[in-house]
């Protein structure tokens, strides 16, 4: 069976190395979590979700294959490994940021990018929250660009998270507030229009942990964190369009009507699906 053809080239991307770092390599793959760790708690939530999700969404004939950003997307390559080189071979993987990027590398499966396939068969990411139409928080990363493009790049979009972060309304349990992508020079323009006119009094640029100053994204830039009150959070629709229509806004941390499931794994070891037409299921853990 042929590779998966990449969309045609661009003089511009003529340019660029060619990403597709290992196809027609043999291939040795490599689980990113360390083997034998016996998981607990919400670890073994976010391996739950994950494992379910794959075995449900990751398909024999699925060649291109969008890998999200967090500590629960590590448990969706560790199954995607576990399927095995044969089924691998021929697959190509398209990640969110830098993180993804490593674990596709260090896994050793084949590496695409966006732009050489634009359609993705499906793409599996995390969430910071997801609201019951599964509208959801992403950016806790910072890499909610990159996670939107594949999202809408993808036939299928899934969510995999932990029981925290299935709520009724977004902000229930995910504070910090709506992370927003903006241009460095804008940032404190958008602070100002966030504070007096769209309701987020309290917003604020991102800060670094481990370096001075603000946190930079993967492209290069900042981060501003936005809280809105609960009634403000039911209609994430509203506060979408209206931060995306700030100018220096690169992108908004809120998704909606793009995931067809979320997965998340629960306390006792079930898995609980939200689908995008309302159905909810309660599913024993994949093995
Ligand atoms: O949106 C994201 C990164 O920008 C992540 O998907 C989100 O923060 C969830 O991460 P985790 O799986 O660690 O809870």
């Amino acid at each position: 069976m042929p590779l998966p053809t990449p969309a045609p080239i661009s003089p511009v991307s003529q340019i660029r190395p060619v990403v597709l770092s290992r196809i027609g390599q043999p291939t040795k793959l490599v689980s990113p979590i360390k083997p034998n760790v016996v998981l607990t708690g919400i670890e073994k939530s976010k391996q739950l979700a994950a494992w379910t999700a794959v075995d449900e969404h990751v398909k024999p004939e699925h060649r291109v294959i969008g890998i999200g950003s967090g500590s629960t997307v590590p448990y969706v390559v560790e199954r995607i490994v576990q399927l095995g080189a044969e089924a691998n071979q021929l697959r190509v993987f398209i990640p969110t940021g830098f993180q993804s990027k490593e674990l596709i590398v260090s896994s050793g499966l084949n590496l695409g990018d966006v732009d050489q396939f634009p359609t993705i068969d499906v793409t599996l990411d995390g969430a910071d929250e997801v609201d019951h139409e599964l509208n959801c928080i992403k950016g806790g990363g910072a890499c909610h660009l990159r996670e939107k493009v594949l999202a809408e790049a993808a036939n299928t979009f899934i969510l995999v998270a932990d029981y925290r972060k299935n709520v009724e309304y977004l902000g229930t349990n995910f504070t910090p507030g709506v992370p927003i992508e903006v241009v460095p020079f804008a940032y404190a323009k958008v602070l100002q229009n966030l504070h007096h006119f769209v309701g987020s009094p309290k917003a604020s640029l991102r800060m670094a942990v481990h370096k001075a100053g603000p946190v930079v994204s993967d492209n290069g830039n900042f981060i501003i964190d936005a809280p809105f009150d609960l009634e403000k959070m039911k209609t994430p629709y509203t506060i979408m369009t209206q931060i995306k229509m700030l100018t220096g806004v690169v992108e908004v941390g809120v998704f909606c009507n793009m995931a067809k499931a979320a997965y998340f794994g629960n306390e006792d070891g079930s898995v609980t699906i939200r689908w995008n037409d309302g159905r909810v299921e309660q599913v024993a853990a994949a093995q």
